[in-house]
């Protein structure tokens, strides 16, 4: 008997860090390794993602996911039962063609993916290895990513009180993963400190466990990241860069044109880019997220001529999906890709996205979403996969620091026997 073989499947319905329902599950082996998992859910999500199983349950406000759970249970655990664990890619073939749609929509795409993790897991404990372990490809280093911490956050995740969805730090000069940590815990004390001698509330903390205050316009959120910067006794530019993510989409019109509500402008896409352009001469911003929206290609190519230099990462643009990444190399738009595994469904999916974006030289930043768990797979998956990148948020919440501290734990043991990736994991860096 073999023993990696699924033999059972439990699922229930957990919570996510804004109070909503999400899928837990649980895969057990024929030999006894089990695997847990809880998976997360955005809320600036893009149009062309695979698609939650949601249902009117009135104890959650219509927001439920007890369909989505008994597909675990029924269908799926009827479907995965007897396969094996270690091969990832007939397991998550299987669930993508079960399903029968192409956004995962029927299972639910939060029932695919729980299910997918869980047993990536079960298949680390029947082998006794980590989870990061069990996912590398033979022979390569476990690499620590260089991290991007969210320290002011507006948008869908703040009450839109500012366009921009995401300020982040990204700490350029730290030399180890711990450092880079430490760094941006510093930044952002330093941001709050100046956010609170300005008489702003503090107290106000977005989705991601950002700072949430309500500003004038978005070069000021940009000026007080800077002076967080060196209220810290760091370097802007040297030491810490900024990282942005426009998350356009939110704010883009039905006639393409984009409203910068805080500043109550309305932009073309190219005045959108002359914009961002703009923000880059005046600030050490080393990469921009979403600069444009999920289907604005052009706007895309423009800003990625303008905007070269930079890391230009596509979130909505390409919602891990391998097509989208494939028109982008093509048609040389964005230089980096945000890997968010239930945009896609499956683990064996995302990983896929990585393979074919390092191949292309593009950059990787795998990425939690705004509703997570306390879970931790997700700093597993960037070291295991080598992506390089990593962003979940800020260092305050704790199904944020969950994923920084599974990644200090991870440096700590592994000490030279890991790799830390470091400012060389941005995009630009690796083609400049
Ligand atoms: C993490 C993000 O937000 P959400 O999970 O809401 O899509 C993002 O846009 O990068
Ligand atoms: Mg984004």
């Amino acid at each position: 008997m073999n023993d990696t073989l699924i033999t059972c499947l439990f699922a229930w319905e957990a919570l996510d860090s804004r109070g909503k329902p999400t899928v837990g599950c649980e895969v057990a082996l024929a030999g006894g390794g089990r695997g847990t998992t809880t998976v997360p859910s955005g809320a600036s999500t893009g149009r062309h993602e695979a698609r939650e199983l949601r249902d009117g349950d009135a104890r959650y406000g219509g927001n439920g996911v007890s369909r989505a759970v008994a597909n675990v249970t029924g269908e799926i655990a009827d479907a995965v039962r007897g396969l094996d664990a270690t091969d990832q890619r007939q397991l998550d073939t299987t669930l993508r063609t079960l399903d029968g749609t192409a956004d995962l929509g029927r299972l639910g795409s939060n029932a695919v993916l729980a299910v997918s993790v869980a047993a990536a897991r079960a298949a680390a404990d029947a082998r006794r290895v980590s989870l990061y372990e069990a996912i590398a490809e033979p022979g390569t280093t476990p690499l620590l990513p260089l991290p991007m911490i969210n320290i002011i956050s507006g948008g869908a995740h703040a009450g839109r009180a500012l366009d921009v969805q995401d300020f982040l730090a990204v700490p350029l000069g730290a030399t180890a993963f711990a450092q880079a940590i430490s760094w941006a815990s510093r930044v952002r004390a330093g941001t709050a400190d100046i956010l609170a001698e300005r008489g702003l509330p503090v107290a106000l903390v977005a989705d991601e466990g950002g700072l949430g205050p309500v500003l004038p316009s978005n070069r000021t959120a940009l000026d007080m990241l800077v002076q967080g910067i060196e209220r810290a006794g760091l370097r802007p530019g040297d030491d810490v860069g900024i990282a942005i993510d426009i998350a356009a989409t939110q704010f883009q019109q039905e006639d393409g044109s984009y409203r910068l509500a805080a500043e109550d402008r309305e932009l073309t896409s190219a005045a959108l880019v002359e914009e961002l352009a703009d923000w880059c001469a005046g600030y050490p911003i080393v990469s921009l997220e979403d600069a444009l929206a999920e289907d604005d290609w052009d706007g895309w190519s423009l800003a990625s001529r303008r905007l070269a230099g930079r890391q230009l990462l596509g979130d909505d643009l390409f919602v891990t999906d391998l097509d989208r990444l494939g028109r982008g190399i093509n048609q040389g738009v964005a230089n980096a890709v945000l890997v968010k595994p239930n945009q896609t469904g499956t683990l064996d999916a995302a990983r896929t996205v990585v393979r074919s974006a390092h191949a292309a030289g593009y950059g990787t930043v795998l990425s939690a979403r705004s509703g997570e768990t306390e879970d931790d797979w997700l700093a597993d998956l960037a070291v295991g996969w080598r992506t390089g990148q990593i962003k979940v948020g800020s260092t305050t919440r704790s199904e944020r620091t969950a994923k920084w501290n599974r990644l200090l734990r991870i440096e700590a043991e592994l000490g030279s026997r890991a790799e830390y990736a470091g400012a060389q994991a941005l995009a630009f860096a690796k083609h400049s």
